[in-house]
């Protein structure tokens, strides 16, 4: 007789080397939380910290702490944190603003590199040589930006010195020719991605004189050509959690000569990313989700090095100039990853999610990433064992080449499914029309959480569990 699928659970809780990193969050016995690839659990430092913050340093300190508490430079210190989760060097990571704020800034920025329109602001150049670029045919060759690491080189024509140059001078929104001549007037955007990227990408693509292409994310490689500026795709798919190939499609989009823009939401803190490894462009990412920060905690923006001297910010304030408290008229922008930053940082959210980033102390993501898919294998067995056929179907992939954290069960009447789930403590989320889904968070969800929400799921679809 095979092994009861509870025993199999406790058999593989005691094996997993994860195991104890569940103390460092703040769970309640008798509810099962597969909601994390929405609002992460909270860790257990965070309170503590965050009374600190409040009490001492906001309390005690007041404006002293921006310079001894750390606080004007965590935006890139807490980049620096995250930065080995997402396969990134330090130095290319800041955190701040929205998901949606750093979308926009990732593709407008892309799309002027694409369009050889950023011009020379930054690192090691002079003054003079600070200046923006208007007009078609003034930057360096696509080919040489993306991908190749060639350095930027001044470009010719249309320059102005930063000091008489009106931030925003650029000649937008009339399409550019791109150092090579190709007349880059594209966004492509995946056809099933979060809403909020595709509603910032359209409006991202005619400020800058581009039209924007929905394609499928596994698309995309067939879709880009030579007028593609950008694509901007989610590495995991939110709502069927599909992992996106990522090296294949970076490798693709800059074949053409354009750049990629990953949105890694939901993949941070699930699995090995790589950005540095395959060449990413641009990515951006919430922090609330498998990095436990908080709600609404500060995203991320990640531009490689080779392109950080070409990033022109379109939304360049003052805490991303050179010199924030020179507070000049002319905006000379900062070099490195700071040049991502907007304005004041958000400060006791983000030293929150400085707090909450302690978990993460001796857990390789490679580990992570292996639990993550034996949760997802277990959890989809559970539910094959448990669930009478043709009640649920998956829509996350079986081959674990294509699966983030998640998974997705199709299911009629899945609204009031989702309720009663919750009602009986197994919490995951409901995706209009038809979709629950159940995230699985390595740091603290064990096999016996995934077991017992299948049999829960199947309790409630049977109508075997007597009611709430
Ligand atoms: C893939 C993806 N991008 C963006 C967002 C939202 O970003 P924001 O934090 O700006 O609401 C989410 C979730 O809310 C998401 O799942
Ligand atoms: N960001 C959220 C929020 O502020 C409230 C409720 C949910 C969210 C989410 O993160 C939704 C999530 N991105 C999703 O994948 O559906």
């Amino acid at each position: 007789m095979s092994e009861p699928m509870a025993a199999r659970a406790a058999r593989l809780d005691a094996a997993d080397e994860l195991a104890e990193v569940r103390d460092r969050f703040d769970l309640d016995d008798g509810v099962t939380y597969l909601d994390g690839n929405s609002l992460g659990a909270l860790p257990r430092g965070v309170p503590a910290r965050m009374a600190d913050v409040i009490g001492r340093e906001w309390g005690r300190l007041r404006i002293r702490s921006w310079e001894e508490s750390g606080w004007w430079t965590a935006p890139e210190r807490i980049g620096d944190r995250i930065a080995p989760l997402i396969g990134s060097a330090p130095g290319q990571v800041v955190v701040g603003d929205s998901t949606s704020v750093n979308v926009f800034k990732a593709v407008v920025a892309a799309v002027r590199i694409a369009q050889g329109r950023a011009g020379t602001v930054g690192a090691g150049m002079g003054e003079a040589a600070r200046t923006w670029t208007s007009g078609a045919g003034v930057g360096p060759a696509a080919g040489a930006i993306v991908g190749l690491g060639a350095p930027p080189g001044p470009t010719a024509g249309g320059s102005r010195g930063a000091a008489s140059a009106p931030v925003g001078a650029q000649a937008e929104p009339s399409p550019a020719r791109a150092g090579d001549g190709a007349l880059r007037d594209e966004v492509l955007v995946d056809a099933s991605t979060f809403p909020t990227d595709g509603y910032i990408a359209e409006s991202a693509a005619r400020l800058t004189g581009c039209r924007i292409r929905a394609v499928e994310a596994a698309d995309v490689p067939d879709a880009v050509g030579p007028r593609t500026a950008v694509a901007l795709v989610n590495h995991v798919d939110y709502r069927t959690g599909r992992l996106h190939d990522l090296p294949g499609t970076t490798a693709a989009v800059h074949a053409a000569g354009a750049l990629a823009v990953w949105d890694l939401c939901h993949s941070a803190g699930a699995l090995p990313v790589g950005l540095d490894e395959h060449g990413a462009d641009l990515a951006v990412g919430c922090t609330y989700k498998y990095l436990n920060g908080g709600p609404g905690s500060p995203a991320y923006l990640y531009v490689r090095r080779e392109l950080q001297p070409l990033f022109d910010s379109p939304l360049p304030g003052w805490n991303s100039h050179a010199d924030p408290f020179g507070m000049s008229p002319a905006y000379t922008p900062a070099d490195g990853a700071s040049r991502g930053r907007v304005g004041t940082p958000d400060i006791l959210s983000l030293l929150a999610l400085e707090a909450a980033l302690d978990v993460w102390e001796g857990v390789p993501i490679e580990a992570v990433r292996a639990k993550s898919l034996a949760l997802t294998d277990f959890f989809l067995e559970c539910v094959g064992s448990y669930v009478p056929p043709g009640r649920v179907e998956s829509i996350t992939p079986v081959p674990h080449g294509e699966r983030g954290s998640q998974v997705a069960l199709r299911c009629a009447g899945a609204g009031e499914v989702m309720r009663a789930l919750a009602e009986r403590g197994v919490v995951g989320d409901y995706r209009r029309p038809d979709v629950l889904r159940f995230g699985f968070t390595p740091l603290y969800t064990s096999y016996a959480d995934a077991e017992h929400a299948a049999r829960v799921l199947a309790e409630v679809l049977t109508g075997t569990d007597g009611g709430a």
